[in-house]
Parts: structure tokens; C-alpha cells; sequence
């Protein structure tokens, strides 16, 4: 089966790729440069959710895949600071979008800060832990977790919740 995922990001694609095969599923993941059409940093879950359902569809446009699949990140305000977000979305052809959720963590509020006055969080990682691209590699959850989750590893768990969710409407 031909799939396509709406990134070029490393730690995204990984995540999709790993996803299919553990559940023993053959697939062939073209990873496509596709708007996302919202903000380059959302700043709601429904902001992210609408990035992630937008990069799935946007797949599906003009290309011959079955599938098509949005993983977007995220931040969202909350009573306790600004918590990041993790949405994904896998559309099959013809069909309503499936939607999951990943982890979330609150960010220290020195970084909360600098995306409230509209930085992003990829630069501000970087930035912070003195690092390159950090947003391919471990992710903001992967610095703040002491490197116990990665951020492909939390994209993985979003993956899981899709697959078993398109699995179960094939039941
Ligand atoms: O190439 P794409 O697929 O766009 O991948 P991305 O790393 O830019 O990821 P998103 O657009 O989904 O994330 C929106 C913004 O939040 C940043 N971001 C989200 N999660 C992050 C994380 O765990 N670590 C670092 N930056 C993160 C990201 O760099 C963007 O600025
Ligand atoms: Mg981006």
C-alpha cells in the first residue's frame, strides 16, 4: 500500500514507517512537502488539529496513495502555562479523517514566553540547548525529558492510536 505523510521531518517519518511495521502492515511511505494551512506554530489543539487533517488531505491531492497522513505539533494555553501538543491525522481516501493525540508536557516558562511573543518552537530549542535541529531529532520532549521520550517515539504513539483506529473500522 502507497502512503503519503505530509513531512519531510526525520523524526516524523520514522515514526510512520515503525508504526505500519509493527503491526505488520506493508506499506510504502513517500514523505511530501505539504502546507499545512495554518500557523507555523499552532497555538490551540484546534489550530493543531486542523495543521494535522490539512497535511493529510493535502496529500491526497493529485497523488496515487491510499493514504495520506499529518502528523503537527503544537502548544496550547492552560491554566497550569503553556503545555505542547501533539496531533496526528490519517485519511483514506474517500473517508472521514481519523485523528489522534499525543503526549503532552508543560514548557519551562522562560520558553513559554518567547512563543507568546511569536517565536517558534523549533529556533527556540536550538536556541536553548545550544543544539542543531533539534525538531528532527529528539524535540522539545526529548531535552525536556532528560531524553526518556523522543519526539519520533511520542509521534510513534500517535501512529499506534491512527493504525489501531483504522484497523478497527475495517473490523
Ligand atoms: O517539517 P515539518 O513537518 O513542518 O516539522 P516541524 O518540526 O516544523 O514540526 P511542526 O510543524 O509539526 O511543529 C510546529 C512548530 O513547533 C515546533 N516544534 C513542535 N514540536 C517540537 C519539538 O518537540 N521540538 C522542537 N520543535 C518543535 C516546530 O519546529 C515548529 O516550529
Ligand atoms: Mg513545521
Amino acid at each position: 500500500m502507497k502512503i503519503a505523510v505530509g513531512s519531510t521531518n526525520p523524526a516524523k517519518i520514522k515514526a510512520v514507517e515503525t508504526g505500519f511495521k509493527l503491526r505488520e502492515i506493508n506499506v510504502s511511505v513517500i514523505p511530501l512537502k505539504v502546507p499545512s494551512d495554518v500557523s507555523e506554530q499552532p497555538f490551540s489543539d484546534e489550530e493543531t488539529i486542523k495543521g494535522a487533517i490539512n497535511r493529510a488531505e493535502n496529500c491526497l491531492k493529485g497523488l496515487d496513495v491510499q493514504i495520506g497522513i499529518g502528523l503537527e505539533g503544537g502548544v496550547t494555553e492552560t491554566p497550569f502555562g503553556l503545555c505542547v501538543c501533539n496531533w496526528g491525522a490519517l485519511i483514506e481516501k474517500g473517508q472521514p479523517p481519523i485523528i489522534g493525540g499525543g503526549a503532552r508536557f508543560l514548557l519551562p516558562e522562560e520558553i513559554a514566553v518567547r512563543l507568546r511573543n511569536g517565536e517558534e518552537l523549533g529556533p527556540v530549542m536550538d536556541d536553548f540547548s545550544q543544539k542543531k535541529n533539534v525538531r528532527k531529532k529528539e524535540g522539545a520532549i526529548g531535552i525536556f525529558t532528560n531524553g526518556n521520550v523522543t519526539r519520533d517515539e511520542m509521534f510513534l504513539h500517535v501512529m499506534k492510536i491512527l493504525i489501531g483506529q483504522y484497523e478497527y473500522g475495517k473490523i
